[in-house]
């Protein structure tokens, strides 16, 4: 089988996500509004696995650097592979995830090497540092950098995260069987490459209701939407780093906090946002994520830090 889009011969999945309210959608990795981040990765061992993401303009921040939301997304993606080892047979979800800025993404690739902490009954939790690659796109070059002893030689530290994953039955993902990491150690994997003409945050189609308010939506569509039928994690955090940024044009995020609570039944997400701080050279904004179709159930509450972009400092 050959995919043109495909740099390294991968197949590409589809699969019919059916959502907690029975609503299918087609979820493929063709039509995801990640297509074109240049996801490539590779599960060194059962409990890390190491991706990097293009940096490209479309989908730099105002200020240049790499979007917390697009930090978190890739987190997210990265650390639910040595989550599903360790879970199998059992799938997972998001419950929480937190990034902490320690500096700016601003030449790309991001590279996030994620590392399994702890297993447990009801929840997997999986640590994840964010680099600034440099330019460098070589995993192994990029892991053995990582790894050295001498921390002059290590990459420099964007951020750092934790991420909590909820089991789920497997049954709950379609499309589980064909996503099995443990058979991938030590296999570099490319995503399908598939150009997207719009930049980050307008292809995700939020509507701006009152920015003042933080108030936007947005619609579960097959585009952002995972294996389980809900809007994926990562763009919730986008969702949530765009209400916040509405309300603080002149900020950029540097630090996000994600607590998912339930899954989208209907749609649009919809967020509040409160600002909890003003300060001489940041903001912190508190904001809520409900399912406006139905009745307002929360989805998520997040906690966004923002500060002065880096070239005003
Ligand atoms: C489930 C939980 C995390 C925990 O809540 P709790 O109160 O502890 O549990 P709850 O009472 O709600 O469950 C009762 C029972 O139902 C089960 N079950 C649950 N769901 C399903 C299902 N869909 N289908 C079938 N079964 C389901 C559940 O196991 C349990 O079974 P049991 O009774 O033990 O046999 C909840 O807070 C939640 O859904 N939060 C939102 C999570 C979220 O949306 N995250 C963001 C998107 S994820 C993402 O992006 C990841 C990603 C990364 C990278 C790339 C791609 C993807």
């Amino acid at each position: 089988m050959s995919d043109p889009a495909n740099r390294n011969g991968i197949a590409s999945t589809n699969s019919v996500a059916t959502s907690t309210e029975g609503v299918q959608l087609l979820v493929s990795e063709m039509n995801s509004f990640m297509s074109d981040f240049g996801l490539v990765s590779v599960q060194l061992d059962r409990t890390r696995s190491l991706l990097r993401c293009d940096l490209t303009d479309k989908l730099r921040s105002h200020a240049g650097t790499a979007p917390v939301g697009l930090q978190a997304t890739v987190m997210d993606f990265v650390t639910s592979d040595p989550a599903l080892v360790a879970a199998a047979p059992d799938w997972t979800a998001t419950q929480d995830l937190s990034l902490h800025g320690a500096g700016w993404v601003t030449v790309g690739p991001i590279v996030v090497d994620s590392t399994l902490v702890r297993v447990g009954k009801k929840v997997v939790v999986v640590a994840a540092d964010v680099y600034d690659g440099n330019g460098c796109e070589d995993l192994h070059e990029l892991a053995a950098a990582i790894d050295a002893a001498d921390p002059r030689s290590r990459p420099t530290l964007a951020a750092r995260g934790l991420v909590t994953f909820a089991r789920l039955p497997r049954a709950a993902a379609h499309g589980a069987d064909e996503y099995t990491p443990d058979r991938w150690i030590g296999q570099i994997r490319s995503r399908p490459m598939v150009p997207i003409e719009d930049a980050l945050y307008p292809r995700l189609g939020i509507r701006v209701i009152d920015a003042a308010r933080g108030e936007l939506e947005l619609d579960r569509t097959p585009f952002v939407a995972n294996q389980i039928g809900t809007i994926m994690g990562g763009v919730q955090a986008l969702l949530a780093e765009y209400a916040a940024n509405a309300m603080r044009p002149e900020l950029v995020a540097s630090d996000i906090q994600m607590n998912f609570l339930a899954q989208v039944r209907v749609g649009p997400a919809r967020t509040y946002g409160t600002v909890i701080r003003d300060d001489a050279d940041h903001s912190v904004v508190s904001v809520r994520l409900v399912d406006a179709g139905a009745d307002e159930m929360i989805l998520a509450l997040a906690t966004v830090t923002l500060r002065k972009p880096p070239a005003h400092r």
